[in-house]
């Protein structure tokens, strides 16, 4: 499926937009269905988009949030991404709203994963939004390269779900959601950011392996289009 590039000339008039955009795509979900999800990533970039969105007037309290992937942590672990969510996004308006977590305080990352798949079947099938983003490396939610679990992540015949992933550059042991659970959401965000992650997008747009760079099984295989936010 096509992607489209929106660029904006800074960060604050991205998370503007984006904010804007996923707002609106919120409440036709509401006013069509009763109910929206929205799965969102971590890291570092979606911070300041996070914040602005927390004050948009929807109606938060019909609306489920969770996260496209998770590290095996608890929240208070400063690399949760559910302490970024937590801090960020569920704060002014948005404190209504309804966050399911990935991580679970089970024994094994793989339990953790059997009961996120359980708690989040209802919210997911399809996504109304996704917002992923993408690593240095290639990466999105936690399909890394070299990852334990990749080719199954990115499978499209895997069933939609939570699955664990191991990788050098992954840190902790993550829970991600797979390739089929993220590609036919109503509203598919890419949103990266600087001129380094333009360059890995123009890369990971040319020819070569998925497996070499993950995001391309989502540029390349997504049955929804792809709407890739970037701003310096
Ligand atoms: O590990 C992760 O990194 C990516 C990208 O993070 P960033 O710091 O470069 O913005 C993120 O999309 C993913 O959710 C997160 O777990």
């Amino acid at each position: 499926m096509a992607s489209t590039l929106h660029s904006f000339a800074s960060a604050a008039d991205l998370a503007g937009s984006l904010a804007d955009k996923v707002a609106d795509t919120l409440s036709a979900a509401i006013a069509a269905r009763g109910t929206a999800s929205i799965a969102v990533s971590g890291g570092s970039t979606p911070k300041v988009f996070f914040q602005v969105l927390s004050t948009r007037d929807i109606a938060w309290d019909k609306v489920t949030i969770t996260l496209v992937d998770e590290r095996f942590v608890p929240a208070d672990n400063p690399r949760s991404n559910h302490l970024l969510v937590d801090a960020n996004l569920l704060q002014n308006k948005a404190q209504a709203a309804r966050f399911l977590p990935l991580y679970q305080d089970v024994a094994s990352v793989e339990e953790a994963a059997r009961l996120a798949t359980e708690k989040t079947k209802a919210i997911s099938s399809p996504f109304d939004i996704v917002i992923l983003g993408m690593g240095g490396d290639g990466h999105t939610a936690s399909f890394f390269p070299g990852g334990s679990n990749l080719a199954k992540a990115i499978d499209a015949s895997t069933p939609r779900g939570i699955i664990t992933m191991e990788a050098e550059g992954a840190g902790e042991p993550r829970l991600t959601f797979t390739f089929s659970s993220l590609e036919d959401a109503a509203l598919l965000v890419l949103h990266i950011e600087g001129e380094g992650k333009k360059d890995v997008l123009a890369k990971a747009e040319g020819s070569g392996d998925e497996a070499e760079m993950p995001i391309r099984a989502v540029l390349r295989r997504a049955t929804s289009p792809v709407e890739i936010y970037w701003a310096p």
